[in-house]
């Protein structure tokens, strides 16, 4: 401890030995089991030793080089697979730590759930065998050029034609050509096409279709299919990697089965035939895949925390007064105040995943049961948790780049490519304001039902107790107080209530429900995320009641659980004061809680980064090196870039000598 304190030590070897816990156990916590551990250990180094794997110079390839060597790594990610016999758990993590977006994502994130959630038995039967042995590559056509968030408002029409048993697909405008899809542009022959149903003159809104899009004998488009890739993305490398695409279609005619009919069908002669389900259920895929993204944000936070915690060890900046050894810059309050929060975070996404996977299993089982009463909670749940975790995710991933100074911008640092890779999940898969107004729908409904007495359920039961969270004052006292977890969540349950019912109050004295929604609507937002936030607090905090195994590991995991409630009040004070939860001196006390956590953390900060058990292969970072040898390592990956490759560079023949040599002056010279 003291080493610490005096900033004696200056390698990880010593930051490790000042932890005060089994960082074993630990990894058991966050991976969720020992079998998860192992598992997830076991393919993390089976990609990192293999050669064809490598990521060390992704960054400098062009975008057609990027592009085959992705091929190339699916490809041979699929050899292991098979070879090895690996089962899906294992193939899934191996995908990860491949760690390279690529057609296969959206294949097995998007195509293949697509089906089995709206297929038949039968179409199931016939499609997803190809898909499972990649005779077939698919992918998920939804969002169009003129059309993404609005989903009802796509203009692609399947027109059913009775005299062949076909559908017409066709893209009637510009703004109807797909647009966005991943894996369209170059990699898939298949598609699963969203599109505007229209059988016997009428227009039955929105429905699936497995759509071929290229011949399986040499990948050239089909008749009356046009497409390509969109173009290059956001940052060097990255999301590059993806060929995500444009697609329009000229009268494409599919055979009537390669509509999607579990949830509705079109029969022989043309008749629409909805089931007794729900329509949302069409929106199926896109809620499974939130609740993914909710748990890939733990997974990009963790890996930005780790390399700006292990970086922060090892990097020194000013001395003492008395001209001793510099301070390591993770012991400055501000570096503790700005990483801290982000640690938390990391941990908090994670298990608030873990619980969104359960709730996911559990409305799947009772949707097969024909029980749609928890669809809705299952929307609002994985809509907001998605939104407000990829934005904080985003912001904490640039935030660590600039923990990590100048040097966190170099692309051998990992962030910028991380950043550039992540950013796109607050927009894809439902654009982060566009779900939270979701939520808040939810919220208004669930507000307006209290006043006939239906008693709220599952993640907005507080509500149910209105009387008291509407009036309540928190009794915290002494800064110590904060630290109960009753204290917390009575603060956190009355802000969103509160914030809530001053919404639907607003919203009632507007003309109508429509105008008031649209007028209300950036203090929607916030009350949105404060319920939330309030979801990810309690699923927290449960977590800590379950069985947690291991020295000092419970007790390191309610310091974060605490911490990442106590930043939230802070950031967010504006609300819980001007709702009149808490007092401005409660406030200043949760404050100076926040840093006495931030001071318990800091000798366990490197061993709760090294519990996520990344290879450096996975972090692909100097700065965030498991041995902490950053200087070195900075030092030979600079001259690896292509630029150093020849002492004098190409081009100073043409541009540089000439100017150099000049004759000419400036007259005024
Ligand atoms: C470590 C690094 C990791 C990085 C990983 C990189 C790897 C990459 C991986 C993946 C690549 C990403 C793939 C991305 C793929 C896509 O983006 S696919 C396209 C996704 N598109 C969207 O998400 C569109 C968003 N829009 C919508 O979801 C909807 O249109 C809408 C919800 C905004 C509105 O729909 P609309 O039909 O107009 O509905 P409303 O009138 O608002 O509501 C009607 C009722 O339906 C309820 N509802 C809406 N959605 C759902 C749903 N999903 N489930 C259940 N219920 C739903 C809604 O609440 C209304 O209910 P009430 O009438 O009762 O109020
Ligand atoms: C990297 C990437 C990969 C993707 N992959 C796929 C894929 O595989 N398949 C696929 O089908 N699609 C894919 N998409 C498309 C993606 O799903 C859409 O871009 C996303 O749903 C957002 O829709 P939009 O682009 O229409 O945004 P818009 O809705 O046009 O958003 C523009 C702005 O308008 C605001 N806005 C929109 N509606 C409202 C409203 N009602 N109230 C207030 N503000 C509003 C938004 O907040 C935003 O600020 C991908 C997108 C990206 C970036």
């Amino acid at each position: 401890m003291a080493a610490v304190d005096g900033g004696e030590v200056d390698h990880l070897a010593g930051e490790r030995a000042t932890a005060h816990f089994d960082v074993d156990a630990m990894k058991v916590a966050w991976a969720g089991s020992r079998h998860a551990v192992e598992v997830n250990d076991r393919m993390a180094r089976l990609v990192a030793s293999d050669p064809v794997f490598r990521k060390d110079t992704r960054t400098m390839l062009s975008r057609k080089e990027l592009f085959k060597d992705t091929l190339k790594k699916a490809a041979h990610a699929w050899k292991r697979i098979v070879e090895l016999r690996l089962t899906e758990e294992e193939a899934n993590l191996l995908r990860l730590y491949v760690d390279q977006p690529g057609y296969v994502d959206l294949h097995w994130g998007m195509f293949v759930p697509a089906i089995k959630g709206q297929g038949t038995e039968e179409q199931q039967k016939k499609w997803v065998p190809m898909a499972y042995k990649f005779q077939i590559i698919g992918c998920y056509a939804q969002t169009e050029l003129g059309h993404g968030s609005n989903v009802q408002g796509l203009e692609t029409t399947a027109t059913f034609d009775p005299n062949t048993d076909e559908f017409v697909v066709h893209s009637p405008t510009l703004t109807s050509s797909k647009w966005w899809p991943g894996g369209l542009g170059k990699a898939s022959t298949h598609a699963v096409v969203y599109a505007r149903l229209i059988t016997q003159g009428k227009d039955y809104g929105i429905h699936g279709f497995i759509v071929q899009l290229r011949s399986l004998d040499d990948h050239s488009p089909l008749p009356g299919i046009t497409l390509g890739d969109i173009g290059g993305k956001f940052g060097s490398g990255a999301y590059n990697s993806m060929d995500n695409g444009v697609l329009r279609f000229d009268h494409v005619r599919i055979p009537r089965d390669q509509m999607l009919m579990r949830l509705s069908q079109v029969t022989r002669e043309g008749k629409y035939v909805h089931s007794d389900v729900p329509k949302q259920l069409l929106y199926g895929t896109m809620v499974y895949v939130r609740q993914t993204i909710v748990a890939d944000a733990s997974k990009a936070l963790s890996r930005a925390v780790c390399i700006a915690v292990r970086y922060s060890a090892i990097r020194k900046q000013f001395g003492s007064q008395a001209g001793g050894p510099e301070t390591q810059v993770l012991n400055y309050k501000t570096q503790q105040s700005r990483l801290f929060p982000l640690l938390a975070s990391a941990y908090a996404y994670r298990f608030v995943g873990e619980w969104l996977k359960w709730l996911y299993t559990d409305v799947m089982q009772k949707l097969e049961a024909k029980d749609y009463s928890t669809l809705p909670e299952a929307h609002a749940c994985t809509a907001g948790l998605k939104s407000v975790t990829t934005s904080a995710t985003a912001d904490a991933i640039e935030e660590c780049r600039k923990l990590c100074g100048g040097h966190g911008y170099l692309n051998s640092s990992g962030l910028p490519e991380l950043f550039a890779v992540y950013v796109p999940a607050c927009t894809y898969e439902g654009d982060n304001v566009v779900l939270l107004l979701q939520v808040a729908r939810f919220l208004m409904k669930t507000v307006s039902q209290l006043a006939s007495g239906k008693q709220p359920v599952g993640t907005t039961a507080y509500m149910g107790n209105i009387q008291y969270l509407m009036q309540c004052k928190s009794a915290v006292n002494t800064a110590g107080d904060w630290l109960n977890p009753a204290a917390i969540k009575e603060v956190f349950e009355a802000r969103a209530l509160r914030m809530a019912v001053n919404c639907a109050q607003n919203i009632s004295k507007a003309p109508s429900q429509e105008e008031g929604f649209s007028e209300l609507s950036p203090d929607l937002l916030e009350s949105a995320v404060a319920h939330v936030q309030l979801i990810i607090v309690t699923k927290f905090f449960e977590k800590l009641q379950q069985d947690i195994i291991g020295h000092g590991v419970k007790e390191q995991l309610q310091n974060l659980c605490n911490i990442y409630a106590l930043f939230l009040l802070h950031k967010h004070l504006g609300d819980f004061l001007s709702t009149g939860c808490i007092t401005p001196k409660q406030g200043a006390l949760a404050n100076e809680q926040l840093g006495r956590l931030y001071a318990q953390v800091r000798p366990n900060a490197v061993a709760l980064v090294d519990a996520f058990d990344y290879t450096d292969h996975y972090l692909s970072s100097v700065l965030g090196r498991y041995d902490g040898d950053v200087y070195p390592a900075l030092y030979a990956e600079a001259w690896k870039d292509p630029l150093n490759e020849t002492v004098i560079p190409d081009g100073y023949q043409e541009h540089l000598r000439p100017l150099l040599k000049q004759q000419l002056k400036f007259s005024r010279l």
